[in-house]
């Protein structure tokens, strides 16, 4: 039998990543003399990983980028993160130990980020928790990535999971928006990246904290799921 699958979002969800994405996309953006950016400025900046959020932050500063001129400043952007890998990167609080209860409840877990894969995979063994998941898709994984709901489904089929039995855990209109496309429950976390409050994202659950995320609340959104179908 097909054991239930939980998919985590990255950025915002597994990890708090923000202080590294910050000071690299600041080291990458001063080589075209822009103005560092800030926390605040970085809930609108990310979602779709490192060469939108260059592209972002020059729309913020009101400047023109080409094509040509953003790869350089892109590779500036990963050689610095690369270097720095984990940073200051956190694991959220409580998170280890949910991992652990889920997959001795018999869940199998993933992740499926829109960050690129020479980041995310480095980050999830650097921090020692790459070994919790089956699977993880990236941005450059497939020809598409979140709120496509390919991205997920694609997720679910390497993982070897069934879409009715899974659900998507995020922080940002890109988890709960590719979870609503492929037709399965998403959990909304409070603590990431998202310039819209989660509620108004309109996930099956909204949580605070990793203490509220454990098996009975998955298999609930499971048949409930599985009820509406
Ligand atoms: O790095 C990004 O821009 C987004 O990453 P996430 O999909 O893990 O939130
Ligand atoms: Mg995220």
């Amino acid at each position: 039998m097909t054991s239930p699958l939980v998919i985590f979002d990255l950025d915002g969800t597994l990890v708090d990543t923000a202080p590294d994405l910050i000071d690299s996309l600041n080291y990458a953006i001063s080589a075209a003399g822009l103005a560092p950016t800030t926390y605040g400025d970085l809930k609108h900046l990310v979602g779709h990983g490192a060469r939108v959020m260059i592209k972002r932050a020059f729309s913020l500063r009101e400047k023109e980028l080409s094509d040509d001129d953003l790869e350089p400043l892109y590779e500036r952007f990963i050689a610095h993160y690369l270097e720095k890998i984990p940073g200051n990167s956190k694991p959220y609080p409580g998170i280890i130990a949910t991992l652990d209860r889920l997959t001795a409840s018999g869940f199998t877990l993933a992740v499926c980020t829109n960050k690129t894969t020479v980041l995310a995979v480095p980050l999830l063994e650097k921090l020692g928790i790459s070994q919790h998941f089956a699977v993880v898709t990236c941005g450059d994984t497939f020809e598409w990535r979140k709120p496509d709901a390919r991205h997920i489904t694609g997720t679910i089929e390497k993982a070897g999971g069934d879409p009715a039995k899974s659900v998507m855990v995020g922080d940002s209109f890109n988890d709960i928006a590719s979870a609503k496309n492929a037709n399965i429950p998403s959990v909304g976390v409070t603590f990431g990246y998202t310039d819209v409050p989660m509620a108004e994202l309109g996930p099956d659950v909204v949580i605070d904290s990793y203490d509220e995320l454990d098996a009975a609340l998955i298999e609930r959104l499971i048949s409930k799921r599985v009820a509406a179908a």
